[in-house]
């Protein structure tokens, strides 16, 4: 019980992705994911090869192992910067490395009693707890998905072997295409542009962050 959840960071930003870019937030970043293991001299072998993100250990801004959900829920409250309004309500993004090998029912729950609404950013592998009230599921080419529902559907563009048409039937309310940041970014914008415009029913997802410099 001593280490229940691992966590590599926890800090308060926009959400800078998808339906809610702009949107105050805490990120809660779980360490590990089972898609690449973080190393870099593992990144060729791994299934999902074009992360963006260090998810190895529990060493970055407030981050540690957390061995009760009152424990995790308190942390991530203290990070809240927001002031108290009847029209928003704290919120929390639980992302990783893959939040669902550790974010369960219980850490929900006591997230809910802090008052905070709890969304996640998961690449749709693992079954989701009841209870998250914003399911973001970004799937990876080569890996099976078993979320199939959810508020939202972020597909990484382009992903040789996933084409968006396979996903439009699923049962997701917002479908959205975020260009594959890295050396070919540039490109995979206008790709993702054009795509969207021959296919309505998809939305450009910017990561925004990367754009206005903040975390
Ligand atoms: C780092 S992942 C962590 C959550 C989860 N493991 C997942 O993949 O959804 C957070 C989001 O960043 C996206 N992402 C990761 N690398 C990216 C890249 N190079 N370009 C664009 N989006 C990326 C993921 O697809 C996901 O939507
Ligand atoms: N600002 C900001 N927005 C984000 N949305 C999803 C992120 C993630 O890494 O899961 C992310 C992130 O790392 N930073
Ligand atoms: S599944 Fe998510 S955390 Fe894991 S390597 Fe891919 S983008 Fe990174
Ligand atoms: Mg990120």
């Amino acid at each position: 019980m001593r280490s229940r959840y691992r966590v590599k960071e926890i800090f308060y930003t926009l959400q800078g992705e998808g339906s809610h870019a702009g949107r105050p937030a805490v990120f809660c970043r779980f360490t590990s994911c089972n898609l690449w293991t973080g190393r870099e001299s593992d990144r060729h072998r791994a299934i999902c090869q074009f992360c963006d993100t260090d998810f190895v250990g529990t060493d970055g801004p407030g981050g540690g192992r957390f061995s009760s959900p009152a424990d995790l829920a308190s942390a991530i409250a203290s990070t809240w910067q927001g002031k108290d309004h009847a029209r928003s309500r704290p919120y929390v993004v639980c992302t990783g490395g893959e939040p669902l090998l550790q974010l369960d029912a219980e850490a929900v729950e006591a997230l809910h009693r802090k008052g905070f609404e709890v969304a996640i950013e998961t690449n749709g592998t693992r079954p989701a707890p009841s209870g998250i009230d914003w399911v973001c599921v970004s799937p990876k080419a080569g890996a099976d998905l078993v979320l199939t529902s959810g508020d939202e559907l972020k597909l990484v563009f382009p992903q040789p072997g996933l084409d968006p048409e396979q996903f439009v039937e699923l049962d997701f309310t917002h479908l959205r295409l975020q260009p594959m940041d890295g050396p070919d970014l540039p490109a995979n914008t206008e790709a993702a542009i054009e795509y969207c415009l021959a296919h309505p029913q998809w939305q450009l997802s910017l990561q925004t962050h990367k754009y206005i410099g903040i975390r």
